[in-house]
């Protein structure tokens, strides 16, 4: 069995974070290992609190993966601060991790500011060069070249401009573009981007967490990145599709939009 270790944030509502990542790797039939960040009191209205883990301790979390059940994969999301994103980058050396997916979470749907402001440049200079790929959003990727990204041809501008940081590629995502949501891959040189039409869903809670986890999971599959991106924004976009609607805001995805029934009646209807 292949097995994928997500390093993120716990969102207790289960729509984001660590909870979505294991979702995604579990409906990919593969075996998910998890390194908490950080605590989130949030649900789909908002962030309501953060507890950051200690930096020793996430140390001490990824010394015990790394060490026993090693991953095909790994995915990285939400890091509060510097002293743990230094600490993430010093252990991903150590254990010569490669196929790491870095998804440079800033922000929530919902504006909260998940990660310290000083510590964007850390991750520039700490995290990038471990990546096969990042994939920021919109607002991120503004963050991390600093003009503006809201069109197509400043999307192709950004992609290339964040490449510089030293990740193999990114995957800058077009979910906040006014019309559609067309996703831009800068790989050695070329720019490919992968289209879909916007589905007319308020709940897009976690849609980033999962796309990444997704992209994890097929580079663990053994899939080349191109393709990786290909499957995992279609599993995206069915688990979008199935329309749920949970809580009072942003709701979250339905992981099991695709799982057959088993012979004996299960999984509930
Ligand atoms: N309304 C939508 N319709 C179809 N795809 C969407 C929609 N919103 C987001 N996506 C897709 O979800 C993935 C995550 O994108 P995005 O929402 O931009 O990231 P984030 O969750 O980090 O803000 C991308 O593949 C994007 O194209
Ligand atoms: C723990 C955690 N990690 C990531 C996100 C971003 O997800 P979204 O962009 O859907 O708010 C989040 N809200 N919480």
């Amino acid at each position: 069995m292949k097995k994928v270790l997500t390093i993120a944030g716990s969102d207790c509502s289960g729509g984001a974070g660590i909870q979505a990542d294991i979702k995604t790797i579990t409906v990919h039939k593969m075996y998910a290992m998890s390194v908490i960040t950080a605590l989130t009191a949030q649900n789909t209205t908002g962030v309501y609190g953060i507890r950051e883990t200690d930096a020793e301790f996430v140390a001490k979390q990824m010394d015990c993966v790394f060490t026993d059940i090693r991953p095909d994969a790994v995915k990285i999301g939400m890091i509060p601060n510097e002293k743990i994103i230094r600490v993430i980058a010093e252990k991903l050396r150590t254990y010569q991790v490669r196929d790491v997916v870095l998804d440079p979470v800033m922000i929530s749907t919902s504006g909260s500011r998940l990660m310290s402001k000083d510590a964007q440049e850390a991750l520039k200079e700490e995290l990038f060069s471990l990546a096969a790929v990042v994939t920021p959003n919109l607002m991120e990727a503004e963050a991390l070249c600093g003009f503006s990204v809201s069109t197509p041809c400043e999307m192709e501008r950004a992609a290339e401009k964040i490449a510089c940081y030293g990740s193999g590629a990114v995957l800058l995502k077009g979910g906040h573009l006014a019309d559609g949501a067309d996703d831009l891959l800068y790989e050695k040189g070329k720019y490919i981007w992968f289209s879909s039409k916007r589905i007319e869903n308020p709940n897009t809670h976690g849609t980033g967490c999962t796309l990444s986890s997704a992209i994890a999971c097929n580079l663990a599959a053994g899939y080349a990145l191109e393709r990786a991106i290909k499957n995992a924004k279609n599993y995206l976009t069915g688990a979008l599709q199935d329309g749920l609607d949970l809580g009072a805001g942003s709701g979250p995805l339905n992981h099991m939009y695709r799982l057959p029934p088993f012979a004996n009646g299960y999984p509930f209807r």
